[in-house]
């Protein structure tokens, strides 16, 4: 057993990891509480500052929700997906709920994310690398203050409760460690479920039959259907009974927002900062400011990591986020996810990936269709348009064909309910359906049937 090996996997064995006068020292030089002394936006109104420290020292000795060898693992593995040999999958609620942390609800977004890889792995015949808006997806950060009652807004569960009363809306810093045991349960079932043959892959091609048998738009897709038929016989007839089909490994991501969190289970190996909360960390849109306290925060630790990327984002703009959070070009560091809206993608993305690419910058494009494309519905609700999506895929499609990049992935606010939250597809949802199952906490996501829908779409595109 190699000295590394047992660095990755025992952190608390490293020379020194577990004293904490030397953890501190480490900590410094590494600069991983600079951020604390920066701007930052989407603060949470934090009511007690000594309950908040109690909390982070609390969390900063229990076991971690991932590995750094898991966090190395993907690195790789999203390496692949940068150079073009690999499709990056990411998906999940847009709010996971304490209430919600079920196994059932977890296996449903599990499942789907697997539907929909094995299509998008015909698609592009390519590996895909699925990672879970899952085990911590736990906070938001909003538009406004307060919601239309005039309370504080909800901050996701990390941070209050959805409940509409002021009580509940006040920020409770003892909630983290809720948020903490939550992300373990989840991660270790998952884990556990995993790697059982759950997840094999002819039981996730005959889930898709099932799909295609029902959907209304079924037919479109028996095609894509019948030839995953016949290259698992032609497998089968060869003899490939691999663990690859097996098992899957499904990873970890959320966005790094409470950075008090993500800070206390930030953990030192070697000469590294993991963050070990999650597998893959990401900046949203409202908190991505150069010199801010998010960027900075994440700058400093190894993992693999994403910025969201908006309509107003500038190609220089972009080329200055490379250096700061990639400044040794590594390829699967640092993924961009745009989220511009279907009517602005294909005039901002094209000139950023110009630049960058000019530039020679290693990075992952990854689309998020959902975050521009959302709107109220005539009887009040907050929903999106699935051909609006749709639109929005297809026009980063064609902007990276006219680059010459790679489309790297997708990032998909779904669950593997029959929700009605978002309108349109083959189910043909329309605004008065909405009231029927709208249960998000946030945003509204593609149910089972839009999901896969939106799967066998893409997979369409990436084919032609
Ligand atoms: O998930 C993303 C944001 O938190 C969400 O879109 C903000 O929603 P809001 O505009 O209702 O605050
Ligand atoms: C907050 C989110 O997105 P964005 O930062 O792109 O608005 C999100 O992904 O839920
Ligand atoms: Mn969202």
């Amino acid at each position: 057993m190699t000295e590394q090996w047992h660095q990755l996997r025992n952190p608390g064995l490293v020379p020194g990891g577990s004293d904490p006068a030397i953890a501190a020292e480490q900590a410094t030089r590494l600069g991983l509480d600079r951020w604390r002394e920066l701007p930052r936006d989407q603060a949470p109104p934090w009511p007690n500052q000594t309950e908040v420290d109690d909390v982070s020292t609390v969390l900063s000795t229990v076991p971690p929700i991932v590995a750094p060898y898991e966090v190395d693992t993907l690195r790789a593995q999203l390496a692949d997906v940068c150079e073009g040999r690999a499709f990056l999958l990411q998906g999940g609620d847009c709010a996971e709920t304490f209430a919600d942390n079920t196994e059932a609800h977890l296996l449903a977004t599990a499942r789907t994310l697997l539907q929909m890889a094995v299509v998008l792995t015909y698609g592009a015949s390519l590996p895909v690398v699925k990672v879970g808006r899952i085990a911590g997806q736990y906070t938001k950060p909003r538009s406004a203050m307060t919601d239309a009652l005039g309370l504080p807004v909800y901050r996701g569960d990390m941070l209050n409760s959805l409940e509409a009363n002021a009580e509940a809306r006040r920020v409770d810093p003892q909630r983290m460690i809720r948020a903490y045991a939550n992300a373990a349960a989840a991660m270790n079932m998952l884990r556990a479920y995993l790697s059982a043959g759950t997840a094999d892959l002819r039981a996730v091609h005959h889930w898709n039959k099932d799909f295609v048998k029902n959907s209304p738009a079924g037919e479109r897709y028996e095609a894509i259907g019948r030839e995953i038929d016949r290259a698992l016989a032609f497998m089968a007839a060869c003899g490939v009974d691999d663990d690859a089909l097996h098992t899957v490994t499904m990873y970890a991501s959320h966005e790094a927002l409470a950075l008090e969190y993500d800070r206390a289970l930030t953990r030192i190996n070697g000469d590294r900062a993991f963050g070990l909360s999650g597998h893959f960390l990401w900046i949203g849109e409202r908190t991505r400011r150069l010199d801010g306290a998010h960027i900075d925060y994440i700058s400093r630790i190894s993992n693999p990591i994403g910025v969201k990327i908006g309509p107003t984002t500038s190609p220089d703009w972009v080329l200055e986020a490379c250096d700061k959070l990639n400044p040794d070009n590594v390829p699967g560091r640092l993924t961009l996810i745009t989220r511009m809206g279907n009517q602005k993608i294909r005039d901002v993305l094209p000139p950023i990936l110009e630049k960058v690419h000019g530039a020679g910058r290693a990075v992952i494009w990854q689309c998020d269709p959902m975050h521009g494309n959302t709107h109220e519905s005539s009887n009040g609700y907050k929903t999106r348009h699935f051909d609006r999506i749709v639109d929005e895929v297809l026009g980063f499609f064609e902007a990276h064909r006219a680059v010459g990049t790679h489309p790297g992935g997708i990032h998909i606010e779904l669950t593997g309910e029959d929700v009605t939250e978002c309108i349109g597809g083959a189910q043909a949802l329309a605004d008065e359906h909405l009231s029927q199952r709208y249960e998000t906490a946030c945003d509204p996501r593609l149910n089972t049937q839009q999901s896969l829908e939106l799967a066998f779409l893409v997979a369409e595109m990436l084919r032609h």
